[in-house]
């Protein structure tokens, strides 16, 4: 009997999924037990490893999550907003750590997680590095130092084939910043300026979404007065990144009671 969790991959083809295969696969602390993609997907019932183009690793794709997810004890699950939300009530049910990568969840998507978090743990973060996380910290600590004098945008910048803006780091750092300045952000959240858009409104958070080539995800929080600007800045070189704090979470998970955690929870900043 092993005590090393086993991890459930959903996703399996995707950017993420195949990193996130390759992490766990990699690791000693984890086991890979099951691999999920979509109903149709040409993946479904090949062996995983000899999909991604390499060496057999005796985990055959399916896309019956439910059938995979009884297997082990958590599922990582960088998808898109329906399918996770599909696989919070399996995971619940199969009473697996769920660990949330997928971005561009709608506010009603995220409220209904709720059901799923009273039986499981789910860990829910638009970005799962470190360096995020910690400039998540940041941006609230300048914005609550500085006051609506400063300007505050966020500006990020993607690869070609995202299809949610602003990213999900991008809405984290303004709620971070929005929290420090403890305003809702909702009431000061300006989009992607368009036309004749009038002058600025004191005391808006910017967002613009930058999209092209292969770009893994830049982040810049400016604070900018009359006189100084201030960046706060992340850039990912490498998906792994990513993948290495959604391990780190599904580890973390083990053990804790049902409820709704972040990436600040996990590395305890
Ligand atoms: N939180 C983070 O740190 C972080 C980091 C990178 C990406 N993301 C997010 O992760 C998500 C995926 O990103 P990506 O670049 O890997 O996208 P991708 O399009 O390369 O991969 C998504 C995968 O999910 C699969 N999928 C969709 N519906 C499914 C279903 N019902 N069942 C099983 N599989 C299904 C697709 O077939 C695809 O293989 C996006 O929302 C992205 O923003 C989050
Ligand atoms: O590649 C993506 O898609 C990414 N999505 C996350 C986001 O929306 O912030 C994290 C960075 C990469």
């Amino acid at each position: 009997m092993t005590h090393i969790p086993g991890i459930v991959i959903t996703g399996a083809s995707g950017r993420m999924g195949q990193m996130l295969i390759k992490t766990v696969t990699d690791s000693d602390q984890a086991r890979l037990v099951g691999v999920v993609e979509r109903s149709g997907h040409d993946w479904i019932g090949q062996d995983v490893g000899v999909a991604m183009g390499g060496a057999a690793l005796g985990v055959t794709v399916t896309d019956d999550p439910l059938e995979a997810f009884a297997q082990a004890q958590a599922v990582i699950d960088f998808t898109a907003p329906e399918a996770t939300l599909e696989f919070a009530a399996l995971a619940a049910q199969a009473r697996c750590v769920h660990v949330i990568g997928t971005t561009g969840m709608s506010d009603e998507q995220i409220a209904a997680l709720e059901p799923a978090s009273r039986h499981a743990v789910i860990v829910r973060a638009g970005n799962m590095s470190l360096g995020v996380n910690l400039l998540v910290q940041l941006t609230k600590k300048v914005a609550a130092a500085l006051d609506e004098d400063f300007d505050i945008e966020v500006i990020e910048g993607h690869h070609h084939h995202k299809v949610d803006a602003p990213s999900g780091t991008a809405l984290m750092l303004g709620e971070a910043a929005a929290e420090g300045r403890g305003i809702d952000l909702a009431e000061v959240s300006d989009r992607g300026r368009d036309g004749i858009t009038g002058a600025r409104k004191r005391g808006d958070i910017g967002f613009h979404a930058i999209r092209g080539g292969d770009i893994v995800g830049e982040h810049d929080v400016l604070f900018a007065a009359p006189g100084e600007r201030i960046v706060l800045r992340h850039l990912a070189t490498d998906r792994a990144i990513f993948a290495r704090g959604a391990l780190k979470a599904a580890l973390w998970g083990q053990g804790k009671s049902p409820g709704q955690y972040d990436m600040v929870d996990v590395l305890g900043l």
